[in-house]
């Protein structure tokens, strides 16, 4: 059955997913901000500021008035930077006049409160007009997904029912949804793997070669583990998609945009300069002050994201951090 779905946010992730509802004939309005990308998505097919090349489908509309993307939605998706999901999520609520089925394709943590992104929705929205919240995550760049290219993801709702849909929604031949049923592991697991990915390219920009990156993934995986499981996740979700399988695709892909960052900061960049020349968001920076801070207040071991901190907010020399983590006190691999 056809859906009417809002997707908020014609960034490269929000317009490569809006491709995929679209392949599977549904009704499928962009709101963005930016009015130069809403008039050649209505005027072009196109989304020339994220991908040139490519030919939207030309039943996909764009608007900047929220009221009229809202007016007829049944599901609103979510795929703005976090930084901003807080201040969207306050505005949409004042807008809403029905329910709807909230599915969030953004990947981060809050610093500050340690929220993740489906308790900032209950916060924001009213209860009343909230059906569910379903989170969409697992590896796959907007890079690939706008080729139509094979990708696999996995969501969790807070109504199961809810997952079923949002997975018949989405699935097609190119795009398969799987479904799991522990909400705070696959957002744990999505956004952690981020500060993760910065690390990966670091290591990359300071030359350095496939051992180490595969030493950091699965290090990297045991800390967001051992930190998702304080906050109540399940350990089994670490292993899948949206764990094992992001986590390995954001430390791999030259797509990534937090490698990329990584990159330039490994290459000599600061944190600053790395940004200020990427045109896209880096989520895992914020996230990485957000776990910081968790690990501190729940005094978990996670000296991969402890070191990523020091070196992207307190410049530690990005060397000097390998020799720090090279040198840490022998241990059993699993203790
Ligand atoms: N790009 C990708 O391959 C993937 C991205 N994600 C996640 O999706 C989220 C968005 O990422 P991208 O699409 O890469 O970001 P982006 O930087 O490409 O696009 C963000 C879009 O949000 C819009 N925006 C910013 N503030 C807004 C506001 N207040 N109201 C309405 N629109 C606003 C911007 O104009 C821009 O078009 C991030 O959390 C990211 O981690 C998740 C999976 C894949
Ligand atoms: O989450 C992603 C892929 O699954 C996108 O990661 P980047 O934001 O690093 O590009």
């Amino acid at each position: 059955m056809v859906k009417n779905i809002t997707v908020v946010g014609a960034g490269s992730w929000g317009t490569a997913l809006a491709q995929v509802l679209c392949d599977n004939k549904n009704q499928v309005m962009l709101y963005d901000l930016n009015a130069d990308i809403v008039k050649d998505v209505n005027e072009n097919h196109r989304n020339a500021r994220f991908f040139e090349e490519v030919e939207l489908p030309s039943s996909l509309r764009a608007t900047t008035d929220l009221k009229e993307a809202l007016k007829e939605a049944e599901f609103i998706l979510l795929s703005v930077p976090t930084k901003v999901i807080r201040d969207v999520l306050k505005t949409i609520n004042t807008q809403l006049t029905h329910k709807v089925v909230i599915i969030n394709a953004s990947k981060g943590i809050e610093p500050g409160t340690h929220k993740r992104v489906s308790e900032i929705v209950m916060e924001e929205i009213n209860a009343d007009y909230l059906e569910a919240f379903v989170a969409l995550t697992g590896p796959s760049h907007a890079e690939e997904v706008i080729q139509r290219s094979l990708t696999t993801v996995t969501c969790a709702a807070t109504v199961v029912d809810r997952a079923n849909e949002v997975q018949k929604m989405f699935t097609n031949d190119y795009f398969r949804v799987y479904r799991v049923d522990d909400l705070i592991g696959v957002e744990i697991g999505g956004s952690i793997k981020n500060v993760i990915a910065l690390a990966a390219g670091i290591l990359a920009g300071l030359g350095y070669g496939d051992n180490p990156k595969a030493a950091l993934i699965t290090r990297g995986l045991v800390e967001i583990k051992r930190l998702g499981v304080a906050v109540g996740a399940n350990e089994e979700t670490f292993s899948g998609l949206s764990g094992l399988g992001d986590l390995i695709v954001t430390c791999t892909s030259v797509h990534s945009r937090n490698w990329q960052a990584g990159y330039k900061i490994g290459n000599g960049s600061n944190l600053q300069e790395a940004l200020d020349s990427m045109t896209m968001v880096v989520e895992g920076v914020r996230t990485c002050q957000a776990t910081y801070e968790m690990a501190q207040a729940l005094n978990i071991e996670m000296p991969i994201v402890e070191t990523v901190y020091e070196v992207i907010f307190n410049k530690l020399d990005p060397r000097e951090a390998i020799n720090q983590l090279m040198s840490r006190e022998m241990k059993p691999e699993f203790y």
